[in-house]
C-alpha cells in the first residue's frame, strides 16, 4: 500500500475488519450519549429512500431512542422517518419495506416536487439555466432543507448517512444530502454497512439492493457505480488496505482530490489544506 492510500484510510477511518456487533453497539451508544449530553434535544430525523446507507441509520437510530426511553421509563426520545418522493417513488415498496423493518416512532411524506420545481423554474425566470444534474443536487438540498425544518419544530437532531465509500469519493450534494448534525455510519464502507443491516434482521432485498442516489429525471434509478466510474467493491477493498485495479485507485484518488473542499468547513483565510 502506498502513503495516499495509507493516508486516506487514516482519515476515512475504515478498519480492514469490523465486528459487527461492537460497531452496532458502538453506534448506538453514540447516539445516546450524544442526545444525553444535550438535553434539548429529544430525538433524530432521517429521510428515509428505501435505500441500504438510510435503512441502516434509521435503524440504529431507532434502536437508540427506544433504549434511552426504557432506561429512563419514560417516552421522551422519539425517531422520525421521513420520506421525500420527487413526484412517485419507482422504489416504492422498497421505501415501505424499510419503514416496516425500522418502525419509526412518526412518519412524515412530504413530496419535494413543487417545491423543487418552483426552484428551478424561479431561476429559469432570470436566465440560469439548470440542467437536469443540477436540478438533481436541487432534490438533495430541498430534502435537507425539509429536514431540518422538522428538527427545528421537534428538538431533534438530522442525522446523515454518509459512509467511508461515499465520503472517499465525495458522492453527494454539497450542503444537501452532504449536511446532517451526526454522521453515525461514517468509518464503515458499503459491505460493512451491509454486514450490520444483516445482523440487525434486515430484509435482504434492502441491503443487497443497487445503491442509486436516483437524482436525475433524465436516468431514473441510475446505480451510483454507473455515475462514479468505479465499484462499490472495489471503493471497499481499497480503504481496506487491498490493492484495487490502477484505474480504479486512480478514479477513487482523483475523486477524493477534486472533492477535499466538500470534507472541510467553508474555508477561510487561517486555512492551508488547500494550498
Ligand atoms: N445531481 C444529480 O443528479 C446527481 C446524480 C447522481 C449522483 N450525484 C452525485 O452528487 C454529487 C453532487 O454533484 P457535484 O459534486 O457536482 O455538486 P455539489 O453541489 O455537491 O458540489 C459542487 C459545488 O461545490 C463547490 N466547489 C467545487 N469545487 C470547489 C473547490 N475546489 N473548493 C470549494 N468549493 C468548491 C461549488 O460551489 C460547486 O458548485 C456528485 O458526487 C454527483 O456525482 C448527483
Ligand atoms: N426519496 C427519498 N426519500 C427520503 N430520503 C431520501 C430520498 N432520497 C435520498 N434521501 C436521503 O438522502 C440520503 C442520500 O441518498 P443517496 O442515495 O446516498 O444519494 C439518503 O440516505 C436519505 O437520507
Ligand atoms: O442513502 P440511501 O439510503 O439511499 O442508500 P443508497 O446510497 O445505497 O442508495
Ligand atoms: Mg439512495
Amino acid at each position: 500500500m502506498d502513503q495516499m492510500q495509507k493516508e486516506i484510510i487514516s482519515e476515512m477511518k475504515t478498519k480492514p475488519v469490523i465486528d459487527t456487533k461492537e460497531e452496532i453497539r458502538k453506534t448506538i451508544e453514540f447516539l445516546k450519549g450524544y442526545l444525553k449530553a444535550h438535553p434539548f434535544l429529544k430525538g433524530f430525523v432521517l429521510g428515509m429512500s428505501g435505500g441500504q446507507d438510510s435503512t441502516l441509520t434509521s435503524k440504529l437510530a431507532k434502536m437508540a431512542v427506544d433504549e434511552l426511553n426504557q432506561e429512563q421509563g419514560k417516552s421522551v426520545y422519539q425517531f422520525f422517518g421521513i420520506r421525500l418522493p420527487y413526484g412517485d417513488q419507482m422504489d416504492e415498496s422498497d421505501c415501505l419495506d424499510a419503514i416496516e423493518f425500522v418502525k419509526p416512532d412518526k412518519v412524515f411524506r412530504v413530496n419535494i416536487k413543487d417545491a423543487v420545481d418552483a426552484s428551478v423554474t424561479s431561476l429559469e425566470n432570470v436566465g440560469v439555466e439548470v440542467s437536469d444534474f443540477l436540478k438533481g443536487n436541487e432534490k438533495a438540498r430541498e430534502r435537507m432543507k425539509v429536514q431540518y425544518t422538522i428538527a427545528a419544530a421537534h428538538s431533534l437532531a438530522v442525522l446523515g448517512t454518509d459512509h467511508s465509500a461515499e465520503a472517499v469519493t465525495g458522492f453527494y450534494t454539497k450542503y444537501g444530502d452532504g449536511a446532517c448534525d451526526l454522521a453515525p455510519i461514517f468509518r464503515l464502507n458499503k459491505r460493512q454497512g451491509k454486514q450490520l443491516l444483516k445482523e440487525l434482521g434486515c430484509p435482504e432485498h434492502l441491503y443487497n439492493k443497487k445503491p442509486t442516489a436516483d437524482l436525475e429525471d433524465d436516468k431514473p434509478q441510475l446505480p451510483d457505480e454507473e455515475a462514479l466510474g468505479v465499484t462499490y467493491d472495489q471503493i471497499d477493498d481499497y480503504l481496506e488496505g487491498k490493492t484495487v485495479e490502477e484505474q480504479a485507485k486512480k478514479t477513487i484518488e482523483t475523486l477524493y482530490i477534486k472533492t477535499e473542499h466538500k470534507r472541510n468547513p467553508p474555508v477561510n483565510i487561517f486555512d492551508n489544506w488547500w494550498k
